[in-house]
């Protein structure tokens, strides 16, 4: 529990002076609560005594004292709880996502969406009531019952004994035992709600998908099954829980019995004087509020510690993106080198790269080609440091990558990807995600060089771009590369959805401005690569073939064989 809660600890100890003041609020109230039903027990049995008024008016005074205590102190304790706790859960909530934006793209090869999105809603919410679930009650507890028992130590030790069995009977006995019995109920709850926010996230992204494919009422049973059985969890949860609380009130009325039984057999030899005796049975009563919580305690701290052990195991997943302070800083790329680099997936058996070395130089133009599925991608996201390769380096201007500082690497990186992120809102606030300087004329040049004239910076793209035709969405991305202002240019078919003449047109145009960088393009377009420098043919996540366009031509090799399947394919079409 310690080495998951020590994050969460030290988040709660930011606020450690509202954690301190509505400790001690919460132990005045609950102290004034006891002194109430005390003072309130002896001055009802001293009365009775009819003794003059004047000597009742101390007692009559210190209830009423006790009673404003209680509820001013119970008003402080729950202002600076709660204040506390927001801003405990405020704390929590940067952390995590801080970590989890540092983590991207780590987390989402680990995670599926819908219980990544579990973890950070439900885990961190979990965490909120750290502070008033779990550390709260017992420090409370403790000192109410320790200020009592030594209270009524005075007056009886019969009474202060039975006190203090109650004491470890509910705050540690049947807490514990409940705990043992239901320790698998909290897990399996959560585990029905990250199964039910997987569900419902993947049936509600892939809707249309799944509708075409007349699949959609099976995915919506799933969903409902799923759903059921995360309800029949949380309610066995509930029943457990509330069999703990009566048990643990149970067993705080068992023992005011008690007390009410032995303290009146002293009162009968006379060891106690009887006005006593309603006080210590009041202050058994009222002690015991102050364990109700711990019933649910162990819940709650097994609550806790699953979701910082479920939130500190998301942070520690290998993480390329984690900035490490000591990074290295990259202000211009000149060269970029892979060396013997082999890569496999952490879900995958086969590797997808295999001593795949190459260098990429400043002024230079390189493609890879090669058939679906042959690594150009994987080799794309090695040089990209958004996977480090297993063996082998890739070095940025002789630094190897996993010692740069990646979000500046990545500041000298234009991408056009193939899947390519775009948000709701207008194409000039689309476009300023990589240049937030960028003025409207520069925009509506970098458009204009891309033929997306028909577009003005005011018009709206729709979430993902779904308003726009693929060719236009890859156009909208490369001009987003366009405008960035970097030297380092990774395209990943770019523009494999345009017609012929206005890939030329733009293509054109692209390698003209890239002139003096390092230019990458993965396609499957054979034609037009004579423009590059290299080209470097993939086939089962090796480099098969390398060298300029006329070597690989006359070489009568892969690329050979590729050119010639397209051209007989552009014949038939
Ligand atoms: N996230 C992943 N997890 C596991 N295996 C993967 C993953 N992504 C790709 N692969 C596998 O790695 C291999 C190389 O894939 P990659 O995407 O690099 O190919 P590619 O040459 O870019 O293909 P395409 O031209 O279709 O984009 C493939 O066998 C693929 O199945």
């Amino acid at each position: 529990m310690m080495r998951d809660a020590k994050p969460i600890l030290k988040l709660m100890l930011l606020e450690k002076k509202g954690v301190m003041l509505a400790a001690l609020l919460g132990f005045l109230a609950a102290g004034a609560s006891v002194g109430l039903l005390a003072s309130s027990g002896y001055l009802i049995s001293s009365a009775a005594l009819q003794p003059p008024l004047y000597t009742l008016t101390a007692t009559i005074v210190l209830v009423r004292f006790f009673g404003l205590l209680r509820a001013g102190s119970r008003y402080g304790e729950r202002y600076f709880s709660h204040q506390s706790t927001f801003t405990i859960l405020s704390h929590i909530r940067t952390h995590y996502f801080d970590r989890v934006v540092a983590n991207i793209p780590g987390m989402f090869r680990t995670y599926r969406s819908g219980d990544l999105l579990s973890r950070i809603t439900g885990d961190v919410e979990n965490l909120q009531f750290f502070f008033l679930r779990v550390v709260y009650p017992p420090v409370v507890m403790l000192l109410v019952f320790m200020a009592t028992i030594v209270f009524a130590s005075l007056y009886s030790m019969t009474a202060a004994f039975l006190l203090f069995v109650g004491f470890l009977l509910t705050g540690g006995v049947i807490p514990a035992w409940f705990a043992l019995k239901n320790r698998h109920s909290s897990a399996n709850v959560r585990l029905k709600r990250g199964e039910l926010a997987t569900e419902v996230t993947e049936w509600m992204s892939g809707f249309r998908e799944l509708k075409m494919h007349g699949q959609a009422s099976g995915k919506a049973k799933d969903v409902h099954h799923v759903s059921k059985r995360y309800a029949t969890e949380q309610e066995r949860e509930q029943q457990e829980l509330r069999g703990s609380e009566s048990v643990n009130v149970l067993a705080g009325l068992m023992i005011t019995w008690l007390l009410t039984f032995f303290v009146s057999l002293e009162v009968q030899n006379g060891d106690l004087h009887g006005v006593w005796l309603a006080a210590l049975i009041l202050i058994s009563l009222s002690v015991f509020e102050s364990a109700n919580p711990m019933a649910s305690f162990p819940k709650n701290a097994e609550t806790s510690r699953q979701s910082a052990e479920r939130l500190n195991l998301a942070q520690s997943e290998e993480t390329p993106g984690v900035i490490e302070a000591e990074s290295v800083s990259v202000n211009e790329i000149d060269a970029l080198q892979c060396a013997r680099c082999d890569f496999t997936y952490p879900s995958s058996e086969r590797k997808s790269l295999e001593q795949v070395s190459l260098e990429l130089n400043s002024g230079t133009r390189t493609a890879i080609v090669g058939a679906s599925g042959s690594g150009k991608t994987t080799l794309m996201h090695l040089l990209l440091g958004i996977y480090m390769p297993q063996s082998g380096h890739v070095l940025v201007n002789g630094t190897p990558l996993d010692k740069v500082n990646l979000e500046d690497y990545w500041a000298n990186c234009r991408f056009s990807l193939q899947e390519n992120h775009f948000y709701y809102g207008s194409v000039r606030e689309n476009l300023q995600l990589a240049n937030p300087t960028v003025d409207d004329q520069t925009m509506l040049d970098a458009l204009s060089a891309m033929a997306l004239q028909n577009l003005t910076l005011d018009d709206i793209v729709e979430e993902e771009a779904k308003n726009l035709s693929g060719g236009e969405r890859q156009r909208l991305a490369l001009t987003r590369a366009w405008l960035q202002e970097a030297p380092f240019w990774v395209l990943d078919e770019p523009l494999s959805a345009l017609d012929m003449t206005t890939y030329d047109q733009v293509m054109h145009k692209v390698l003209a401005k890239s002139r003096q960088d390092i230019f990458l393009l993965i396609t499957h377009q054979l034609r037009g690569l004579e423009k590059m420098d290299q080209i470097i043919v993939m086939d089962k996540g090796r480099i098969v073939e390398q060298g300029s366009y006329t070597d690989l031509v006359s070489a009568e090799g892969w690329f050979r064989e590729l050119l010639t399947i397209e051209d007989e394919l552009l014949e038939t079409s």
